[in-house]
C-alpha cells in the first residue's frame, strides 16, 4: 500500500487485465473491481493508467473512497510524497488551562440534571478554533469561530472525538446498513464502550453505574451541551435509522428507569445496559393511542398476592423493540375511565408472554420499528417506575428530553441536506453554469439556511434553560416552548429535504450514490413529524401550555 509510483509507472497499467487509476494522487488497482463497479467497467477502462480525479469526484462523494480505499489502493504518486511535508495542520487547541471555561457543571449528589456552575454566562470567552468544512451554515456557527457563551474546550474535544468515529466507522457504511435494515451489534456495543450511552440520559454522568467514561470529557464536566453535540454529530450520518438504532430506544427508555426506578432495580439492570450488552426501549404508543397518551389501554392488574402486575395489551411503532431486553412501558392501572390519573410506568423484562415483530415502515429503516404484544406477562411490583397511577408525570418528564433529541436530529439532518447541496451545487453544471451560479438554487439554499440558524439558536437557548432550571421547573415552564421548537424543527427538516431533492434531481429519486442521504432523509421525515407528539399537537400545545404557565407567572392581558 505504501508503494510510490511515477505517472509513467501508472500509465503502464492501462489494460483491462491490468487497470490502475489515480484519484487525488493515490493509486488504485481496479483490475478485479471493474466487473463489479456499479457505474460500469467501460467507463473505468477509458481512464486506465490515467489521473481520473476529475471524473471520480463528478460521480461520487467522500464516503466511497473511505469505504474502498483499504481494498483498492496500492500506493501514491511520488508527487504526493514531496508535497506531504509542508501540509498545514490546523493549530492544536490551546490547553484547557489557558482558556476560561464557560460551563462548569456541579456534581452535587441528589441533583439529577447537570447544573452549570456560576461561570456559565458571566463573561465572554474567546471563540474556539475553526473546525469542519467551514461551509457556511453546514455546522453550528461556534464550529466556525463565532463567539458563544455555551461551549468550551471540552465540547470542542468531544466534537473532534465523535466526528472522527462517525466519519471513519459509520458514515461510509450507513447506506448499506439502512438497506439491510440492521446496524451491526458491534456499533451499539461501541456506544457503551465509548461511554456515550451513559452520557445520553439528561442526568449527571452516572459513574456509580458504569466504569466506561467518555475519552475526551471527564464525567464531572459532562453537561447537556455535551449530550446535545453527541446526538448532533451522530446525526451527520444523515440516517434517522442509524441514530434511532443507537439512541432512539435507549435515549427515551432508560432515563425513566434512572430517574424513577428503585435503587435495587437500577443497580441490577443499568450496568449491562450502559455497557451496551443489553438493550432497552420505551413502549407508550398503541394501535389506538399515540399523542393521546391519556387514552391508552394496555392494562396491568395487580395479582391477588400483590407481588406482580399481570400485563395484557399491545404497543405499536416501538423503536428498537425487536432487539430489546427491557421495555419501559406505560400501562393502565386505573379504571378504563381514569384517563391520565390511571396510568403507571413499568419496567417489563423480556420474559414469557412478551412477543415482538418487526414492522415495515416508510423511513428510519435500520431503527427496528416494532409491534409488541404482552399476554399475561408477570411483572414484579418492584419494577414499578415512580408511583402507581402517577405514571403520567413520568411520561411527561420524559417528553421534553425526547423532543429535544428529535429537534437536535432534525436540525442536523437539515444541515446535512444543506451541506450536500452546497457541495453538489459547486460541482454540477447545467446550461454551462455550476448550479451555485443559478439564483434559483441560491434562493433555495438561503431559505434552508435561515430556518436552520434561527431554529438552532432557539435550541441552544432552551438547552441552556434546561441546564439552569433543573428538571421539575423545566418540565413545568419549558414544555410549551419545546413543543413549539419541535414543530419548527420538523417543518424545517421537511422543507430542507424537499428543496435538497429538487437540487439533486434524479440522484435524490434513486437510492444510493451521491443523493443517498437526501433520498433517505426525505423518507425519514414522517418519523420525526409524527412521533413524540405530532406537528399539529405540538403547535397547539406550544400556545396552550405557554398561556397556562404565563398566567401562573402573572401574565397581564
Ligand atoms: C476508486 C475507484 C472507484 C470506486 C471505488 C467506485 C465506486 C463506485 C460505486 C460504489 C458506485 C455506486 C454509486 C455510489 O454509491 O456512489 C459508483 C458509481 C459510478 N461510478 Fe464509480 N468508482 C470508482 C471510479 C470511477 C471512475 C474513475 C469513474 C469515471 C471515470 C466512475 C464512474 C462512475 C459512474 C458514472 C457511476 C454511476 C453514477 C450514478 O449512478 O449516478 N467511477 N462507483
Amino acid at each position: 500500500m505504501s508503494k510510490t509510483f511515477s505517472t509513467a509507472d501508472v500509465a503502464k497499467h492501462n489494460k483491462t487485465t491490468d487497470l490502475y487509476i489515480v484519484v487525488d494522487e493515490d493509486v488504485y488497482d481496479l483490475t478485479k473491481f471493474q466487473d463489479e463497479h456499479p457505474g460500469g467497467k467501460k467507463i473505468l477502462q477509458r481512464v486506465a493508467g490515467k489521473d481520473a480525479s476529475k471524473q471520480f469526484w463528478k460521480y461520487h462523494n467522500e464516503g466511497i473512497l473511505k469505504k474502498y480505499k483499504p481494498q483498492l489502493q496500492v500506493g501514491s504518486l511520488d508527487s504526493k510524497k514531496a508535497e506531504a511535508a509542508p501540509a498545514p495542520e490546523p493549530a492544536p487547541p490551546a490547553p484547557a488551562a489557558e482558556r476560561k471555561e464557560k460551563v462548569v457543571p456541579s456534581a452535587e449528589s441528589g441533583v439529577v440534571v447537570p447544573a452549570p456552575g456560576p461561570a456559565a454566562s458571566e463573561e465572554p470567552t474567546e471563540a474556539l478554533d475553526p473546525f469542519g468544512s467551514l461551509i457556511p451554515f453546514a455546522d453550528p456557527n461556534w464550529y466556525q469561530s463565532y463567539h458563544s457563551p455555551y461551549y468550551n474546550e471540552s465540547h470542542a474535544a468531544l466534537r473532534a472525538e465523535v466526528r472522527e468515529w462517525v466519519e471513519n466507522e459509520l458514515e461510509p457504511y450507513v447506506t448499506e446498513w439502512d438497506e439491510a435494515k440492521k446496524v451491526p451489534d458491534t456499533i451499539y456495543k461501541q456506544m457503551g464502550e465509548r461511554g456515550y450511552l451513559a452520557g445520553l440520559m439528561g442526568v449527571h454522568y452516572p459513574t456509580h453505574l458504569t466504569k466506561n467514561t467518555v475519552k475526551s470529557v471527564s464525567p464531572e464536566k459532562w453537561d447537556l451541551f455535551h449530550e446535545m453535540l453527541l446526538t448532533d454529530e451522530l446525526s451527520r450520518t444523515g440516517s434517522g435509522g442509524l441514530v434511532w438504532n443507537l439512541i432512539g430506544g435507549f435515549g427515551i427508555g432508560c432515563p425513566p428507569v434512572v430517574k424513577f426506578g428503585k435503587k435495587k432495580l437500577v443497580e441490577r439492570i443499568l450496568p449491562d445496559i450502559l455497557y451496551g450488552d443489553k438493550r432497552i426501549c420505551l413502549a407508550i404508543t398503541e394501535p389506538d393511542a399515540g399523542s393521546d397518551v391519556a387514552n391508552l389501554t394496555c392494562e396491568a392488574k395487580l395479582s391477588e398476592d400483590g407481588k406482580h402486575y399481570i400485563v395484557n395489551g399491545e404497543k405499536k411503532w416501538i423503536t428498537n423493540g425487536i432487539w430489546c431486553d427491557y421495555f419501559t412501558t406505560a400501562v393502565r392501572t386505573g379504571t378504563p375511565e381514569s384517563g391520565m390519573s390511571g396510568i403507571s410506568v413499568l419496567l417489563i423484562e423480556r420474559t414469557e408472554g412478551v412477543s415482538t415483530r418487526k414492522m415495515d415502515c416508510q423511513g428510519v429503516w435500520s431503527s427496528g420499528t416494532t409491534y409488541i404484544t404482552f399476554e399475561d406477562v408477570k411483572v414484579p411490583v418492584e419494577n414499578l417506575l415512580g408511583k402507581e397511577n402517577q405514571g403520567f408525570k413520568v411520561v411527561m418528564t420524559n417528553f421534553n428530553h425526547e423532543r429535544i433529541g428529535i429537534i437536535i436530529q432534525c436540525l442536523r439532518f437539515s444541515r446535512v441536506c444543506f451541506e450536500e447541496c452546497v457541495k453538489y451545487a459547486n460541482k454540477r453544471k447545467t446550461f454551462g453554469q455550476k448550479l451555485i451560479n443559478h439564483p434559483v438554487i441560491r434562493l433555495k439554499l438561503a431559505h434552508m439556511a435561515r430556518q436552520i440558524e434561527a431554529s438552532y439558536a432557539w435550541l441552544e437557548n432552551l438547552v441552556f434553560q434546561c441546564q439552569k432550571m433543573g428538571e421539575t421547573e423545566a418540565m413545568l415552564r419549558l414544555g410549551g416552548a419545546i413543543a413549539g421548537l419541535k414543530a419548527q424543527a420538523t417543518t424545517t427538516f421537511e422543507f430542507c429535504t424537499k428543496e435538497a431533492a429538487q437540487i439533486f434531481g434524479g440522484l435524490a429519486y434513486s437510492r444510493g450514490g451521491q443523493g443517498a442521504k437526501i433520498e433517505r432523509l426525505y423518507r425519514d421525515t414522517l418519523a420525526y413529524k409524527i412521533p413524540g407528539g405530532s406537528e399539529e399537537i405540538m403547535l397547539d400545545l406550544s400556545i396552550r401550555q405557554s398561556m397556562r404557565v404565563h398566567k401562573a407567572l402573572g401574565m397581564k392581558l
